[in-house]
């Protein structure tokens, strides 16, 4: 038995949650291994209910759970309160920092019959399959901050701070990850500015000699957006400092057709945290309209690397490619001559294919 957290959130965090536990739940009954959802509060939802955005309880859930699932926080109601009180500072950040989760996993694959959806060619995307490994308890994100009355203005820094051993964990984990993959490593940094970047390139080069058969790149942040976008099949392995992997991980999923489509990992400590890589969308949230498969492709991430269920995984994620390759698309990757489906019916879908396949 494998117990889940389960924490929507804000937003579209509510609906397309669902979507995923219920692609669980199908899992279970064909495998016979149950999963014990427990739903807690987090982010707005948690500072409307409990007055803060991670409520001690919800820390405890995860921490005593298998895994956690997550869907998104933030949202235009909670944009006002101070910095410290925020869904995204309070409770996002928090959560992965406590649970010691300094690796975030974002595979970007195109699936082929999405090939249309992305605004690129498709001759540009066709055959995208990379990874970003974001280091994600550290970096600007984590480090000194502080905005003061100076003068007739203000001043305010954020500080982008590393040890040597915070690199150390983050390179050897996507060397590793390079190693079962294609071999081939981009460490991503602005080394020709940051002097933070200077130890990260440094920290990642003496590592190499423990790698032999991976094929090691550094690469300026600046020219890894424009290649991203110029040559994707270019990049297996992607490593890279938290913030700059939080941008070009959205940037990266223009590639597959829509951030609706970017599932994540968080991992490195004894609880890992799988989420979608979007935010809440308050655009578009309450209306059925958001694509809830970045969330069931998290579920299968959390099958592989939590439960070690490596076929139940592939399942999920054959079983999404069928579903795209039969032409149902909800709004963010709909092209005419596609069938326009909601939320809900997008996830009975991706079940109805598991149950068959
Ligand atoms: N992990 C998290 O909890 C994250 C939270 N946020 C928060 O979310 C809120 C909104 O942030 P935004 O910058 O608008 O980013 P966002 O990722 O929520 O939305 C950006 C655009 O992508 C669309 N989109 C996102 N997910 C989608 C899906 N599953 N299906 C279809 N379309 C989708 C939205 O409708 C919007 O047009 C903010 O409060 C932000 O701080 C943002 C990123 C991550
Ligand atoms: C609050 C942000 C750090 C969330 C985000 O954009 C992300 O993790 O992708
Ligand atoms: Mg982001």
């Amino acid at each position: 038995m494998y117990k889940i957290a389960v924490l929507p959130g804000d937003g579209i965090g509510p609906e397309i949650v669902p979507e995923a536990v219920k692609v669980l739940e199908v899992i279970g009954r064909r495998t016979g291994i149950e999963f014990q959802f427990t739903e807690a509060l987090v982010g707005g939802a948690a500072i409307d209910a409990r007055g803060q955005a991670l409520p001690p309880e919800t820390l405890d859930l995860c921490r005593q759970s298998d895994a956690v699932l997550l869907g998104a926080v933030g949202g235009p109601k909670w944009d006002a309160l101070p910095p410290e009180e925020r869904p995204e500072t309070a409770a996002l950040l928090p959560l992965r920092k406590e649970l010691g989760l300094y690796a975030n996993l974002r595979p970007a694959y195109l699936f082929e019959p999405l090939a249309e959806a992305s605004p690129l060619k498709r001759e540009i995307v066709a055959g995208t399959d990379l990874i970003i490994i974001r280091e994600l308890t550290g970096g600007l994100y984590f480090g000194p901050k502080k905005r003061e009355k100076a003068g007739t203005g203000e001043v305010a820094y954020d500080t982008m701070l590393y040890s040597t051993a915070e690199i150390e964990r983050i390179a050897r984990l996507a060397f590793d990850i390079a190693r079962r993959r294609r071999c081939h490593l981009t460490s991503v940094d602005k080394a020709n500015v940051l002097t933070s970047s200077r130890l990260w390139r440094d920290t990642v080069e003496s590592l190499k000699g423990e790698f032999p058969e991976v094929t090691l790149e550094h690469m300026y942040v600046d020219n890894c957006a424009m290649q991203l976008v110029r040559r994707p099949t270019r990049f297996d392995v992607i490593v890279t400092e938290n913030t700059f992997g939080d941008i070009l991980s959205d940037q990266a999923s223009v590639l597959t057709g829509s951030i609706g489509m970017l599932p994540s990992a968080s991992i490195g400590g004894s609880t890992a945290l799988y989420e979608p890589v979007h935010g809440s969308a308050p655009d578009i949230a309450g209306q059925q309209k958001a694509n809830p498969l970045a969330t069931i492709l998290s579920v299968a991430m959390m099958l592989k690397y939590s439960f070690k269920m490596d076929g139940a995984a592939a399942a999920v994620e054959a079983a999404v490619g069928r579903v795209l390759a039969k032409g149902y698309r909800t709004a963010d990757i709909y092209v005419p001559g596609t069938v326009l489906v909601g939320t809900a019916e997008m996830g009975a879908l991706v079940r109805q294919e598991l149950q068959e396949g």
